[in-house]
């Protein structure tokens, strides 16, 4: 079913609401429902389980939050929760989002009559405290609503203390997400320990992209509530939200953000980077260049919040960013904090990089432009081929506008330059981030989904290393990609190595001992090569000079031997001479005599005992 396009009255329902709900809901300020929670508030309140697909920011957490009490309400009054029995489980794929969902519940049980029966509702995530302490807690305070993620949920219900037979209600916020891989098993299993005489609500801004997925949630004949913007076209985004993308050349990515964050008249801003390890790394290096353009914390704030955090320092850090008092304040933030997350009053979401996964788009981008409030999300475009991003969502009915990129002064070009590089200098550990983030940002692109668009092959290397503040490409298989890859990856020699140290002591230390073996090592090898070389050279000149020695020798003996025959010639032509009258008549005597003397000596040899006994 379709929803209402505008707000609806809380007496209009056709199922009343507990009275005391209702109350609460005005006392909060919420004089009347959103479309989506009048639509789904009696059907799932009632009989029916629900899919429900509503923009972001449209009010889903009270769409479930109101039939969760409901039920509660209704199954106390038949009887009373006993000892290790709960009414209802609300699962959300981030602790941050669990932790939100149950201030709700909080804000609005605060308000339930002292007199009455009392609900009470218990946080289960993981890194707060232990599974144990969970459990006692469940145990002592006898909490009927449990909201928590995936991992604890199922850790805490499949002990033996745990009565599962009495939950009445499953609600799957963000459910497209809870129904993915990486989550799906323990989703299951979940569904596997409840009852199944329960209701069922899956909540999301793109439940679609769950598909058939939904019924393994063991619903049968869900009804399904759909609620798009009110604009013309149907967008999958609120009409407040305003969408937006610049081209940027995406060397200067960095240098923009900075211009944007510094010069745009927004009071709250999200900036989602592509992982973990970019957001520890460029909040430090924003951090620093704010403090050296002389801004202070009541001018500017930086916040930085990632997966890789404990789940305490991130809850804090939202509080914080939700209640900074300072003139801008900025979140440097992961897809940890795309889905769900409401805080107050951010007006600004930048993208440096559109998500892998489609869908996050417009989760990252409904931080603003929540309730009706207006707010805008800027996605930066690397040139080129990521320009078919836009048109890659208008067929998904996401229609972005395009915006002027700000200009970045040459001025304010060599400023960035000269101190984001003496920053990176400061400590070689620094410029050790900055690969890790060019190899993680490499990672990143290769996941896109949207593979067609996001190529590979066809991202800029150089000005992606450059942006990273890199001299030299990493070794990865992806520099196939690079047209005339420079020799063992340099392409810049401005940093000298040797003397690029690291802050921490023993670091260092470690460094200075592995680079003096390195050195000796490469002398060694330059040594070896060396008289390899030498070796080499010598013996083919010694060879030369045996060739050349038996090449004389073979003539001298040649030379030798022509003598003696012709000694020998001679000496018979003289006697011949002596002798030339006689010459014809003895001549056949003489090859006689010639040919006995060759006997005789041949004789001889071949007794082998006569010059012996000599
Ligand atoms: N009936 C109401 N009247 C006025 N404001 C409301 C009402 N219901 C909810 N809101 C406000 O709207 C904002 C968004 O609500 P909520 O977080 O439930 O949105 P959502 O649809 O779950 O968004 P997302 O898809 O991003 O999770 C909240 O600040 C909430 O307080």
């Amino acid at each position: 079913m379709k929803a209402e396009k505008t707000s609806v009255a809380w007496d209009s329902l056709p199922y009343q609401i507990t009275p005391w709900v209702k109350d609460a809901m005005v006392t909060l300020g919420f004089t009347t429902m959103t479309p989506v929670q009048a639509s789904t508030i009696p059907l799932l309140s009632q009989h029916k389980d629900v899919v429900v697909e509503a923009v972001t920011g449209s009010g889903k957490t009270l769409a479930f939050v109101i039939p969760v009490l409901e039920k509660v309400i209704k199954s106390m009054k038949d009887s009373e929760f006993k000892k290790g029995y709960f009414g209802a489980v609300i699962i959300s794929p981030t602790r941050e989002l669990a932790d939100q969902i149950d201030s709700v519940i909080q804000s609005i049980i605060k308000l339930q009559p002292e007199d009455g029966l009392q609900i009470k509702s218990q946080l289960l995530v993981g890194s707060i405290q232990s599974v144990r302490e969970d459990l006692s807690d469940f145990l002592l305070n006898k909490p009927q609503v449990l909201i928590g993620t995936p991992g604890r949920m199922l850790d805490f219900m499949s002990h033996n203390s745990v009565r599962t037979n009495r939950c009445e209600i499953l609600i799957l916020d963000e459910a497209d997400k809870l129904l993915d891989v990486g989550f799906l098993n323990d989703t299951q299993l979940i569904v596997r320990l409840l009852p199944t005489q329960r209701r069922t609500g899956l909540f999301s801004a793109t439940i679609s992209g769950a598909g058939s997925d939904i019924f393994k949630t063991g619903m049968t004949n869900p009804v399904k509530v759909t609620v798009k913007s009110s604009s013309i076209n149907s967008n999958s985004a609120p009409e407040s939200l305003n969408l937006s993308y610049m081209i940027v050349d995406p060397e200067l990515k960095l240098k923009i953000l900075l211009q944007m964050i510094l010069s745009f008249r927004y009071k709250k801003v999200i900036v989602y980077f592509p992982t973990n390890f970019a957001v520890t790394h460029f909040y430090s290096l924003f951090t620093d260049i704010i403090e050296r353009k002389g801004l202070d914390e009541s001018e500017i704030q930086l916040h930085s919040l990632h997966g890789k955090l404990e789940a305490k320092p991130r809850l804090k850090t939202l509080t914080k960013f939700a209640e900074s008092y300072a003139s801008k304040s900025v979140l440097f933030t992961t897809d940890v904090s795309a889905r769900g997350l409401d805080i107050p009053d951010v007006d600004l979401v930048i993208q440096l990089d559109p998500p892998t996964e489609p869908d996050v788009f417009l989760h990252r981008c409904g931080r603003t432009g929540r309730a009706n409030k207006i707010g805008t999300a800027i996605t930066m475009l690397n040139e080129g081929r990521e320009e078919e991003y836009v048109n890659f969502l208008n067929v998904k009915n996401v229609n972005l506008k395009l915006v002027n990129t700000p200009d970045v002064s040459d001025q304010e070009n060599e400023w960035y330059d000269e101190n984001s590089r003496s920053w990176l200098l400061e400590d070689r550990l620094r410029y050790d981030h900055a690969v890790r983030c060019y190899v993680g940002y490499v990672m990143y692109y290769s996941k896109h989904v949207a593979s067609s668009i996001f190529r590979l092959s066809e991202l800029d290397y150089l000005k992606l290393a450059k942006l990273h503040g890199l001299v030299r490409f990493p070794k990865m298989p992806e520099n196939k990609y690079i047209k005339e890859f420079p020799k063992d990856g340099w392409f810049d020699d401005s940093i000298d190595f040797d003397t690029y140290s690291y802050k921490d002591i023993t670091k260092e230390e470690t460094r200075l001992v592995e680079l003096k073996t390195e050195k000796r090592k490469k002398e060694r090898k330059e040594k070896a090569l060396m008289k390899k070389e030498l070796k080499e050279k010598n013996s083919a000149w010694s060879k030369k000079v045996d060739n050349k020695e038996t090449k004389q020798d073979r003539h001298s003996k040649i030379l030798k031997k022509r003598e003696a025959v012709e000694a020998e010639m001679k000496r018979q032509r003289d006697e011949q001479d002596d002798d030339d009258s006689e010459v014809e008549v003895d001549w056949k005597d003489m090859v006689r005599a010639n040919k006995k003397k060759k006997k005789v000596n041949s004789d001889v040899q071949s007794s082998g005992g006569f010059f012996d006994d000599l």
